[in-house]
């Protein structure tokens, strides 16, 4: 006999299709949704028991974790609504999701503002950084140093293959900061002009290593050569529990349409581009080692990359295991 499968509200799903579609992207913004999704699942379930609402709620952070794999923030924030369901009967169940999710939302807003407060700090008035990608939390160090009064300039890469280097820059100029685009192949000749790379994180292992978006490695080994500091912001939500144990961190293989252009490549191949036996990789991410990175910036102060792990035991002892399993 083929078990009930538990209801997934709809809206659980159509979160997920976006996550998996990049439509919602950015690791803050995932940790985010997820937790909307489960507070909404909770609202309309029609669990009878209290079981029922449980089983609902388990297999709503599995379908949105199974999403996309390397941003921690998605299954740390599954975990965190998870965890904050008590209750004896299914009203008390579905107010302490929905609280669960609130507070675990509200956080992550004030944390990022008290992040943006710390690496401000280390951006001088004047200061150049050079981004990569597209992160809220490398923006709010900017924007709290504009908050601050100081004039801050931009180098913004591109970030092939899905350029949000472009919403990078949308934000900024949003905030009268001076950009200046380049594509990805130009960054190394405008290390020289820039005081700080300045980059976001998917996920940060025990060891201080930092994955963040397909380039950041790259950047970094240059940066360090011309003498560039290297700050990563990263709110705690980004720190990856599992890599205390020894786990490694898996990273996205997104698929070859995101490289190829279907009309460049049609014009270069001459037309059908089926099965013409063209290997293409798509890593979504990279891991940058701690040895290139000069400070991890978070709402709990700054950290040399080597002492992460210090903070990480703290706020997420040793105990890991599924989102679900909670
Ligand atoms: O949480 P915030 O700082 O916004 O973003 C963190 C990181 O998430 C993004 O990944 P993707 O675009 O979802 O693949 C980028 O790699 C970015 O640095």
């Amino acid at each position: 006999m083929v078990e009930d499968q538990p209801d997934v509200a709809a809206v659980v799903e159509a979160t997920a299709d976006d996550i998996a579609t990049m439509e919602i992207r950015g690791a803050a913004a995932i940790g985010d949704a997820a937790a909307e999704a489960l507070a909404t699942q909770a609202e309309r379930s029609e669990a009878a028991t209290p079981a029922a609402f449980r089983d609902q709620l388990r297999a709503a952070a599995r379908e949105l974790y199974e999403t996309r794999p390397t941003a921690v923030s998605l299954p740390n924030a599954l975990r965190y609504v998870l965890r904050g369901i008590e209750g004896e009967t299914v009203a008390e169940l579905r107010e302490s999701t929905i609280a669960s999710a609130e507070t675990f939302r509200t956080d992550l807003e004030q944390a990022q503002e008290r992040l943006g407060e710390v690496g401000a700090n280390r951006l001088r008035d004047g200061d150049v950084v050079m981004t990569h990608c597209h992160s809220t939390d490398a923006l709010a160090c900017v924007e709290a140093a504009l908050d601050a009064g100081k004039h801050v300039e931009a180098i913004v890469k591109e970030t092939r293959p899905r350029k949000q280097g472009h919403i990078t820059a949308e934000q900024l100029r949003e905030w009268d900061v001076p950009v200046t685009l380049i594509v990805d192949n130009a960054a190394r000749r405008y290390l020289d002009d820039a005081d700080h790379v300045l980059v976001g994180a998917d996920s940060i292992a025990a060891d201080g290593s930092v994955i963040n978006k397909i380039g950041t490695s790259g950047l970094a080994v240059n940066a360090r050569e011309r003498g560039v500091p290297v700050m990563v912001a990263a709110q705690t939500i980004k720190l990856h529990p599992d890599t205390m144990t020894g786990h490694t961190v898996e990273i996205e293989m997104r698929d070859e349409s995101e490289v190829l252009s279907e009309t460049k490549y049609a014009d270069i191949a001459g037309g059908d581009r089926t099965d013409d036996g063209l290997a293409v990789e798509n890593p979504a991410f990279d891991v940058t080692p701690p040895r290139h990175v000069d400070a991890i910036v978070t709402e709990r102060g700054q950290f040399p990359p080597e002492s992460i792990v210090t903070l990480m035991r703290e706020l997420f002892g040793e105990t890991t295991g599924e989102p679900w399993e909670v």
